[in-house]
């Protein structure tokens, strides 16, 4: 007996076998999105390693050890005299893919009270110079140490595109101090706009409804350059460290910004060490180390700057 199935029976198979394909179709989509996530968490988990292990030799701090990152202890104990931040005894370095030597032979030590301006052209290595002050880069001879370490009473290093975390007005300016910042919100609220003013980005206060207001936009695309730079600012205000390390962080704005940012640093007492192309960061520094390509450098007293520096250079 023949078995005759109604239109409605076709239609019925045509649906189910549209809904397997498009349920295989997500699970092969899922499965690609999986094997991203899985390369990102090895990738991230590789970079984390890398971080502890530098925290590790820096700060004898082992954060496999479960104990919390002490931001209130006197970072200068680990090692060196307890005002100096950097030490370089004969140092030379050169990118990891080059043979040519970026700076060659280079003696220094950078003190506190003495802030040091580094210039060169493109290319001749002053941002390479902080990698090698962080360990990312390995040096090609000679010794560097640095005897602080970083956070708060240490050293804080300001790039040229800051970085910006996805929460809050507060949390930018605090960060990296989050996890360990006071329940209360409150209490330096005052603290943290009296900075944000003083950066000149008071106005994200009202962009954003308050300190606490949840944004649903990314920083990135909504402050232009220049109001990222400020607010970087207005955390370093925030923090206050002994050292500030600014690597062209004041690139997007104005010279007369630039002063305002550059006083209230010294004004809140930090030591600077600068990079960068413009001449008229000269007279916020004592200082000048010129990188002149090829392993040449030298370095100067810049004018009308104090005589008791603590910068010392032992081979010219
Ligand atoms: N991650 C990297 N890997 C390999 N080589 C690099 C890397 N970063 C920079 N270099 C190379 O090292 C050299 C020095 O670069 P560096 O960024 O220190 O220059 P710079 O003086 O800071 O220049 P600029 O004024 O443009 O910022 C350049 O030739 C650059 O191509």
């Amino acid at each position: 007996m023949a078995l005759i199935l109604s239109p409605l029976v076709y239609i019925q198979n045509a649906f189910v076998c549209i809904y397997l394909i498009n349920g295989f179709t997500q699970l092969i989509d899922l499965s690609t999105t999986l094997s991203d996530v899985a390369g990102y968490t090895h990738r991230i988990g590789e970079l984390r390693e890398v971080m502890d292990d530098i925290i590790r030799k820096q700060c004898d701090y082992d954060p496999a050890s479960g104990e919390s990152y002490d931001f209130d202890s006197d970072f200068n104990v680990h090692a060196g005299p307890v005002d100096t931040a950097f030490i370089l005894d004969h140092l030379s370095y050169k990118s990891p893919y080059s043979d040519q030597l970026l700076v060659e032979d280079l003696s220094l030590k950078i003190s506190q009270g003495a802030h040091l301006l580094v210039v060169g052209n493109t290319g001749t290595g002053k941002t390479s110079l902080l990698r090698v002050l962080n360990r990312l880069w390995e040096a090609h001879s000679g010794f560097v140490q640095m005897t602080t370490c970083f956070g708060p009473r240490g050293t804080l290093f300001l790039p040229q595109k800051p970085y910006m975390t996805d929460g809050t007005l507060r949390e930018q300016v605090i960060y990296p101090l989050k996890d360990i910042y006071p329940a209360s919100g409150s209490v330096d609220d005052d603290r943290i706009i009296q900075f944000l003013e003083l950066a000149g980005v008071s106005s994200l206060l009202k962009r954003t409804g308050g300190l606490d207001e949840k944004v649903d936009w990314n920083w990135y695309d909504v402050l232009s350059p220049g109001e990222m730079q400020r607010l970087s600012f207005a955390r370093l205000f925030y923090l206050q460290p002994k050292y500030a390390v600014l690597d062209e962080a004041t690139s997007a704005l104005t010279e007369e910004a630039e002063a305002q940012l550059y006083r209230t640093c010294k004004q809140l007492g930090m030591t600077l060490i600068s990079l960068g192309h413009r001449s008229s960061l000269e007279k916020y520094h004592d200082m000048q180390l010129k990188l002149c390509g090829e392993g040449r450098w030298e370095l100067t007293k810049l004018k009308g700057t104090s005589g008791t520096l603590s910068l010392r250079q032992e081979a010219t």
